[in-house]
């Protein structure tokens, strides 16, 4: 078990707090989106109202992406939603950065720049190694303690997320704290236990089913979204040609293999759909598997009435659901109907377990309420489904090896 902000004696202490607050940016540069700001408000207030000195660690984007902008946008909301004044500081481990954090006050923040603006923080190396990177031989020097609050990016062994905790004494924040409480005791939630995999990150799902059905956590696994069509192709049904296609595009090819490995191992406990929905003359039109494929344009975009029923029966007798990805392209108003359903069905269960980033956006989006847990992460959260340990987890409860670099 990690120490938590409980076992933190802030008043007076000088932290790095590393939060995962990597979000949609608008085309002008701004944040589209708040919900993983709003997610850290707790950990950063409850520092700050103790006296604590906070210097905010995050990245945002990668390398290349429209998104890989500086968190001075960041900062400028945080400092909205925490009340108080937080300044952006332009550079994450130099000289002026150290001078930045020196100069807090009690009950100070700043937010410095983007972690992956340096090419070591994209990344992976073991906590021995992170130690002894710029980023951290360059600012550990001014910290006392170390926060993790970013569940979000915790399945990355990067810098900012193993190299701190070796060398300075590391707390779970809060979003960490409470993530680790539901999704870390997967294996004691009641059974049957139900696993929805459905999204556009086939590997990671199959992945995931692999796991949990060798491990007799599953007790069934429902396939939708572009899972869903990949195990339909697995199976012998032909999607035709669009659906086809946008798999092999996606470089899934290879999936569909280890998907009917998967079947022929445990084909009882994996539910497929049994039908789809495509646009046909502009109208969501649905179709059993035995009438596919469709005509050569129209790609599955969703699951169609026939398998919400049947996946419906089986969460009906189910005492925890965990679910990833959304069922379709519930961006499009003639898709959402798979995944709003589904997710209204699976919020009824005892227990019921959301991860995902595009699907907590796609519950928002829907207004589909009611889960014992939303998780702020997408692949962490699908790591610890799996009952997998988390590098940045692990580099926190195996606590400082090295000594902290000294200060200049
Ligand atoms: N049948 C389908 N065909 C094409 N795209 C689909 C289909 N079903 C779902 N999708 C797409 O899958 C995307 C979401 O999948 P993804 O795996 O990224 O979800 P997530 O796990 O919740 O997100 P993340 O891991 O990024 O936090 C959506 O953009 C949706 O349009
Ligand atoms: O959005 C996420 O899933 C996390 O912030 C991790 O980002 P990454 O996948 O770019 O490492």
């Amino acid at each position: 078990m990690t120490d938590t902000l409980d076992d933190l004696d802030v008043e007076g202490t000088t932290v790095g707090v590393r939060v995962d607050i990597n979000s949609p940016i608008d085309d002008d540069g701004s944040l589209a989106d708040d919900a993983r700001l709003r997610a850290h408000v707790d950990t950063l207030s409850e520092l700050l109202e103790r006296g604590g000195r906070v210097a905010v660690l995050a990245h945002q984007g990668r390398p290349g992406g429209d998104d890989f902008v500086s968190l001075e946008p960041h900062a400028e909301r945080l400092s909205t939603l925490l009340e108080r004044p937080v300044d952006y500081v332009d550079v994450t481990y130099s000289s002026g950065a150290r001078e930045a954090v020196r100069n807090l006050d009690d009950g100070d923040c700043i937010v410095l720049e983007n972690t992956r603006f340096y090419s070591e923080e994209y990344m992976e190396f073991d906590p021995d190694a992170a130690a002894q990177t710029h980023l951290v031989e360059g600012l550990a020097p001014v910290l006392d303690a170390y926060v993790n609050d970013a569940f979000a990016a915790a399945h990355r062994s990067q810098p900012s997320l193993v190299g701190f905790p070796s060398v300075l004494p590391g707390y779970a924040g809060r979003v960490m704290e409470s993530e680790l409480d539901v999704l870390g005791s997967i294996e004691e939630t009641p059974e049957p236990r139900v696993y929805v995999l459905g999204g556009a990150k086939v590997s990671d799902s199959i992945d995931v089913a692999w796991s949990v059905l060798e491990k007799g956590l599953a007790d069934h696994v429902l396939t939708a979204g572009v899972a869903g069509n990949v195990f339909l192709t697995a199976d012998g049904v032909d999607l035709g040609d669009a659906s086809t296609d946008f798999i092999y595009e996606q470089g899934y090819w290879d999936e569909i293999d280890r998907a009917a490995d998967l079947l022929d191992a445990y084909g009882e406990q994996v539910a497929l759909p049994r039908d789809v929905a495509v646009e046909r003359d502009g109208e969501r039109h649905e179709l059993g598997v035995n009438a596919l494929p469709p005509a050569d344009s129209e790609a599955a975009m969703d699951i169609g009435s026939s398998t919400l029923s049947y996946y419906e029966r089986i969460l009906e007798d189910a005492r925890t659901v965990i679910l990833n990805g959304p069922a379709g392209v519930f961006e499009e108003a003639a898709f959402e109907n798979g995944t709003r359903e589904l997710y209204n069905a699976a919020s009824g269960v005892e227990t019921s377990i959301v991860g995902g980033g595009d699907t907590a956006s796609a519950l928002r989006s829907l207004g589909v309420e009611g889960f014992s847990h939303v998780s702020t992460g997408g692949g962490a959260a699908l790591r610890m489904l799996t009952a997998e340990p988390l590098p940045a987890v692990t580099a926190l409860e195996d606590g400082p090896k090295h000594q902290q670099p000294a200060d200049d």
